[in-house]
């Protein structure tokens, strides 16, 4: 079965599309011996480690964004793909948690726009978690229950949000960037030698077990010499970096929680998908980094400055924790405009096409892609409705 996974990249044309239907495939279950894994510590061939700069910010801001100091990271490059960084979980223990949480309880909140606002009413919208909370919490009463809001939603974006429809950003269709993240990609741009950095849109992808999210690349921001930051948590993925021609074969990797991906430089266009999440064995549905023992400590006068890392209620950890033992949630950070850039003036280029309500969540073979930002010319208009 490896082999079927080579000989189908080389084909040339379908190389990406195959390899996403590959691993995509339910039955037979698709051999993923062939996936590079940067959390093994023998290497896969093209894996190479990459230098970070350990001065980009002291201990102890790192530890305010729940980071390791940067000394500690595990930073590695691949072969083929230059710009291409991939930092396996520099997140201290009991860190991710806080992120897990501002997916799901805070971010989701208006004035950040979701999937769900397509077609339901503001004050439908309006407490996602509140709406949800008490149900996730309670594991005995969700036999044949309508799902909740919180496992309806597909996308979140965030600072300057990203039309669909348009394939757009702009100056009105903004709202603030939350600080934290801001701070947090800050200091991961830093540490990847990009010291400018400045997060001004999110798009956060939530994942179910089935889930997954079609070809495309991401060139809608005007400023391509910033990276793309990528954090993933909860269940593990297969994630597959192809070329900047849509027929280049792809390489699938796995991101386990924790991990963060940045696409930069000649990686910054090429052109990626999420084929298959993979969830843990039954019995052991969370990544250890994900353990709810040792949550942060939260902010700690006696640790120094304060830590944007809230502490968590219990309460709050029992709704998260049932929600990401069968999900993944992905955020990814952009810088827009580059320094002194603005928007270009609106002109006919805003036409929409209506429907894309589904971000670039799933189609049926990786091919289309409501969430496409740049179109492969066979590319259908069929989104898969996944709520
Ligand atoms: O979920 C992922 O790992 C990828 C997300 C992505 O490609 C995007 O948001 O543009
Ligand atoms: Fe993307």
């Amino acid at each position: 079965m490896a082999k079927m996974a080579a000989s189908i990249g080389e084909h040339g044309e379908d190389a990406f599309r195959k390899l996403f239907k590959f691993y995509k495939r339910r039955s037979p279950a698709p051999d993923l011996s062939n996936v590079v894994d940067f959390s093994k510590s023998v290497k896969h061939e093209k894996v190479s480690t990459t230098e970070l700069n350990p001065a980009a910010m002291s201990d102890e801001e790192a530890r305010r964004t729940g980071l390791r100091p940067v000394r500690d990271w595990r930073a590695f490059g691949l072969q083929g793909y230059p710009g291409f960084m991939f930092i396996s979980n520099p997140f201290l223990p009991g860190s991710q948690q806080h992120w897990v949480k501002q997916c799901l309880k805070t971010y989701p909140q208006k004035p950040n726009v979701c999937n769900l606002d397509m077609h339901m009413a503001p004050t439908d919208t309006q407490d996602i978690w509140g709406k949800s909370a008490d149900v996730l919490r309670k594991p005995s009463s969700r036999i044949r229950e309508p799902k909740t809001l919180l496992e309806k939603l597909r996308w979140v974006t965030l600072g300057y949000h990203y039309n669909w429809d348009t394939k757009t950003y702009s100056a009105d269709e903004c709202s603030p960037f939350p600080d934290d993240l801001h701070l947090l990609s800050g200091h991961v741009a830093a540490a990847c030698q990009f010291p400018g950095f400045k997060a001004e849109a999110g798009i956060l992808n939530y994942y179910r077990s089935d889930s997954s999210l079609g070809i495309h690349v991401d060139e809608s921001e005007l400023d391509h010499t910033q990276p793309l930051l990528s954090f993933s948590f909860g269940q593990s993925a297969i994630f597959l970096l192809g070329g900047t021609q849509r027929e280049d074969p792809p390489t699938a990797m796995y991101m386990h929680s924790g991990d963060i991906m940045v696409m930069s430089g000649h990686s910054r266009l090429r052109y990626h998908a999420v084929p298959r999440v993979v969830p843990a064995p039954e019995g052991d549905p969370l990544h250890p980094s994900l353990e709810a023992e040792g949550l942060a400590p939260g902010q700690d006068p006696a640790q120094g400055e304060a830590s944007v890392i809230q502490s968590m209620e219990k309460e709050e950890w029992a709704v998260c924790f049932r929600y990401i033992q069968t999900s993944r949630v992905n955020m990814t950070v952009r810088q827009v405009l580059g320094p002194g850039q603005a928007f270009p003036l609106k002109d006919k280029r805003t036409e929409t096409v209506k429907g894309y309500t589904e971000g670039y969540h799933d189609s049926q073979d990786g091919e289309n892609v409501g969430l496409k930002r740049r179109r492969s010319s066979n590319s259908s208009d069929l989104v898969n409705v996944l709520l």
